[in-house]
């Protein structure tokens, strides 16, 4: 989705000065020696650095006026952005724009075409009002620029304690490298918070917003299904788009955005996800490797904030028991000729992976891929 065509909102964000996701397709990296010395001497100076343990996140890093990073934040240098990775990195303006109010025909034509090349693509007249997403990155925006003091109660990584959490770098503890930026991560289905759950100043737009999400999730889900020859309705059924979990990204101003990243390189642990301000991107796995998951990462700048909100939509209920793997009607072609790609695997495991192998964040569908 992609609100800067459609409203303004005050204050204007200026441009950023580098492109603000970068879609690669390179090779997974290759350096994970000394991993758990790195860890070792990670916890302390995490804690150490602010971020955690005054529970102010990045942002108080910024507020107490940092003019150069803790060196938590400092990436490696091959995975920070380089002169070269000019060819291969896309920036998300050029990502392919789809207006869902063509004729059917057409819309599932670029549906298919989108999802089997890049994995994203920014959709128009997608239904989610413009004053929905504004007021959804506005009220991102006004819980993030809160006093510390307002913001502090939410600073939790518990999920067993409440559906609406605050904090800095979810795998602060297990990454190679913290990333700048804070989240508020909201589980909106199938269980909703109740809006006293939420931050007071996140309570007006959330429920409008990600209803919204959801809708236009369900309309996606049914083109990515007759994109792939099936009957519409057939990722529904498979449960698809039963779970809604949102990323509110805060990306804080950074005085050495060359030594860090927003967001490290990364494919995203669920079926679908809808990217306000930047996009609408992949479904993979079950289309046995026909539709892409896009590699994304995002940049850290110097100059305002940036915002975003990622609503990934998922299945809901058996996550730990309910296996996915590829369609049997995408794998049976009358010749044979199609063999599956990937092994099936619950939800659990599919994420697990993310942690377990820390840094070392190669395309997640990878380890699923049969010889
Ligand atoms: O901030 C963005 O544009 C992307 C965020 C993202 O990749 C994520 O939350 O998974
Ligand atoms: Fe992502």
């Amino acid at each position: 989705m992609h609100p800067s065509s459609q409203v303004t909102f005050p204050p204007p964000p200026p441009p950023p000065p580098q492109p603000s996701l970068g879609l690669s397709s390179e090779p997974p990296y290759r350096h994970h020696v000394h991993r758990r010395g790195l860890l070792q001497r990670l916890r302390p100076p995490a804690r150490a650095a602010g971020v955690d343990d005054t529970k102010a996140g990045v942002k108080g890093l910024v507020d107490s006026g940092v003019t150069s990073i803790p060196a938590i934040f400092h990436h490696r240098p091959d995975t920070l952005p380089q002169d070269d990775d000019v060819s291969s990195i896309v920036d998300d303006a050029a990502v392919p724009v789809i207006d869902l109010a063509a004729p059917r025909e057409e819309v599932v034509r670029l549906v298919r075409a989108a999802a089997e090349t890049g994995g994203f693509f920014q959709v128009v007249n997608h239904g989610v009002p413009s004053s929905a997403m504004a007021a959804m990155l506005a009220a991102v925006r006004g819980f993030n620029e809160e006093p510390v003091e307002t913001k502090r109660p939410y600073y939790t990584r518990d999920t067993s304690k409440t559906k609406a959490r605050f904090y800095s770098n979810l795998d602060l503890f297990q990454s190679e490298a913290a990333c700048w930026r804070d989240t508020v991560f909201l589980d909106m289905a199938p269980e909703p918070p109740t809006p006293e759950e939420l931050p007071e100043k996140m309570r007006g737009a959330t429920f409008e917003f990600t209803g919204a999400v959801m809708k236009l999730a369900a309309s996606v889900f049914e083109l990515l299904s007759e994109s792939l020859g099936l009957a519409g309705d057939h990722l529904a059924k498979m449960g698809c788009g039963e779970s809604l979990k949102v990323a509110c990204n805060y990306y804080p101003p950074c005085p050495e955005p060359h030594l860090t990243l927003g967001n490290t390189r990364h494919t995203d642990p669920t079926f679908l996800t809808v990217l306000l301000q930047d996009g609408v991107g992949g479904l993979q796995l079950v289309s046995n490797g026909r539709l892409k998951s896009v590699e994304h990462r995002v940049l850290a700048s110097t100059g305002t904030a940036r915002i975003s909100v990622a609503a990934f939509v998922d299945v809901g209920e058996g996550r730990s028991v309910r296996r996915f793997g590829p369609i049997p009607e995408l794998v049976t072609s009358p010749d044979g000729g199609n063999p599956p790609m990937y092994r099936s695997v619950t939800i659990e495991e599919f994420i697990g992976h993310f942690y377990k192998k820390g840094s070392e964040r190669r395309p997640r569908l990878d380890y699923f891929k049969l010889e």
